[in-house]
């Protein structure tokens, strides 16, 4: 232990508390020394527990350049069992890290930490604090250098399965083999777009596309400076705009900057986005084609949060297909998703995947149900990922022979809007579990009610929570107009 204190002196301390939230530590990039150093000691720990090969991912996903990020990948290569977040927050922000640790810490600690990074510039000096740290507590460090974090959440699945140290090439041929044979039999009919114009946000995912070098693909946005800036999958979801570069007319895609969301649109300036809730509506359409055309049965789950559109859930709900709604944050979704034997999870901003259980596609092989094998198969059973979900989106819509405006015109969304406000209320505001409902304050909660009980006959809703990611709280509403919802907004924003 004391190598490790004397270790951690060399690096500069976080100049506050700093929560490991809706998707891990994620901040200003100048502030998360110290949290690496400490997160390098808290994965040893868990290798050491499982012994098993545990992961960080370093990135901060959508954010912007200046910010970076991290979380813990587990030896499945899903997201850090929730059991462990509070006491990793403990570690990475305590005054004692000797006493914090110690009860947990054991004299004979070994173990590997893999380590996988996106290509934000101020990466490489947080991930050598990881390694200062594990080196210090005589463990071992794998660095599998920049990837996306799908990418690397397969990489720790695969490593695992194999005991090695495995590298990109698995990642590339799984997408390339499970794609090619959806492709070979769905070329796809008169409807169906054949070329894709994709925004890569100047992130990561740049590296997948260009070495799986599909010819109908054109990339757009590689270049690493532009990072999240007025492009990538956030942009166009939460500011509605056409992401820069991007070309008018076409069917187009957006990844964010480390390739775990995708949302699709046609290149023009006002937005139609498809986001989350159509992939689901999409892969549940294309499925079910599919079961039918080679007469075999599984039930479908879908899985979401309180932000996607209302109208995708009563579509859904008239289909047959159950919805269960969770809090924001995939880790809640993967984690409901495991329960059912076929799930499609995404959260609406286009972060999600789709997961069954192994006895089930062994049914499916056994029934000789290859295309619904094969489908089942595309999607990362890690966590969401980009690449895996545009392949998966294309072969639907070659398997539908829909256009993109086919798929949007499976059901009309319910006008609605996002807005982020910066406001002490964001450390009182207190949800229910599936967020759907304010408990706290109960003045502001009954003031809010009266607003939009007021707009009942308009159908208004709203989900108004602290954001786990950013000092915001955001307020989404649904009504019938645009209009009516700025209007709620306005008068929502009044009380905070
Ligand atoms: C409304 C929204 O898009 N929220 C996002 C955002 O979380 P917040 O806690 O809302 O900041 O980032 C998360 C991590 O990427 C993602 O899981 C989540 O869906």
């Amino acid at each position: 232990m004391d190598k490790i204190i004397q270790a951690g002196l060399s690096i500069q301390p976080s100049t506050r508390y700093i929560a490991y939230g809706t998707a891990g530590f994620r901040t200003l990039a100048s502030d998360l020394p110290m949290i690496f150093f400490r997160t390098g000691l808290v994965a040893l720990l868990r290798a050491y527990e499982t012994q098993k090969f545990i992961g960080i991912m370093v990135t901060a996903s959508h954010n912007p350049i200046h910010d970076n990020g991290l979380k813990i990948v587990d030896s499945n290569g899903e997201m850090l069992p929730i059991s462990w977040e509070k006491f990793t927050e403990e570690v990475a922000n305590t005054k004692d890290l000797a006493g914090t640790l110690s009860e947990r810490w054991p004299s004979d600690i070994n173990g590997t930490v893999l380590i996988g990074a996106d290509n934000r510039p101020s990466s490489s000096s947080l991930v050598d604090c990881i390694k200062v740290a594990v080196a210090a507590a005589g463990g071992i460090v794998h660095d599998f250098g920049v990837v996306t974090t799908p990418e690397f959440h397969y990489l720790v699945y695969k490593s695992n399965l194999s005991g090695n140290f495995e590298n990109t090439d698995v990642y590339i041929d799984y997408l390339r083999s499970k794609a090619s044979a959806l492709f070979n039999n769905f070329p796809g009919g008169e409807r169906y777009e054949r070329t894709l114009d994709l925004d890569c946000a100047g992130g990561v995912g740049m590296n997948v596309m260009q070495i799986l070098n599909y010819p109908w693909i054109n990339l757009y946005n590689l270049d690493p400076a532009y990072l999240n800036t007025h492009c990538g999958a956030e942009y166009a979801h939460k500011d509605r705009k056409l992401p820069r570069s991007m070309p008018i007319g076409n069917k187009c895609a957006s990844f964010d900057g480390d390739a775990d969301r995708l949302v699709y649109y046609y290149g023009k300036e006002d937005l139609e986005v498809l986001g989350g809730e159509r992939l689901t509506v999409l892969y549940a359409a294309a499925l079910n084609k599919l079961m039918t055309q080679e007469g075999v049965q599984g039930k479908i789950t879908v899985v979401t949060t309180g932000y996607s559109n209302s109208a995708s859930i009563n579509y859904l709900k008239d289909q047959g297909i159950n919805c269960v709604i969770v809090p924001t944050g995939v880790k809640y979704l993967h984690e409901e998703a495991h329960k059912h034997e076929i799930s499609i999870y995404f959260e609406s901003n286009g972060h999600g995947t789709m997961l069954h259980h192994s006895a089930k596609l062994e049914e499916f092989k056994a029934q000789n149900a290859e295309n619904v094998a094969n489908f089942l198969a595309l999607a990362n059973r890690t966590v969401g990922d980009a690449a895996a979900d545009l392949f998966l989106a294309e072969a639907s819509l070659r398997i539908m022979d829909w256009s993109l405006n086919d798929w949007l015109n499976v059901y009309q969304d319910i006008p609605n809007l996002m807005v982020a406000v910066r406001t002490p209320m964001k450390d009182v505001i207190k949800n229910s579990w599936d967020q759907m409902e304010i408990l706290e304050p109960v003045d502001f909660a009954r003031n809010v009610g009266e607003i939009i009980s007021k707009y009942a006959e308009a159908k208004a809703r709203t989900l108004i929570r602290p954001s786990g990611t950013e000092p915001i709280v955001r307020i989404y509403v649904e009504a019938v107009s645009l209009e009516l919802c700025k209007q709620i907004i306005e008068e929502i924003s009044k009380l905070l």
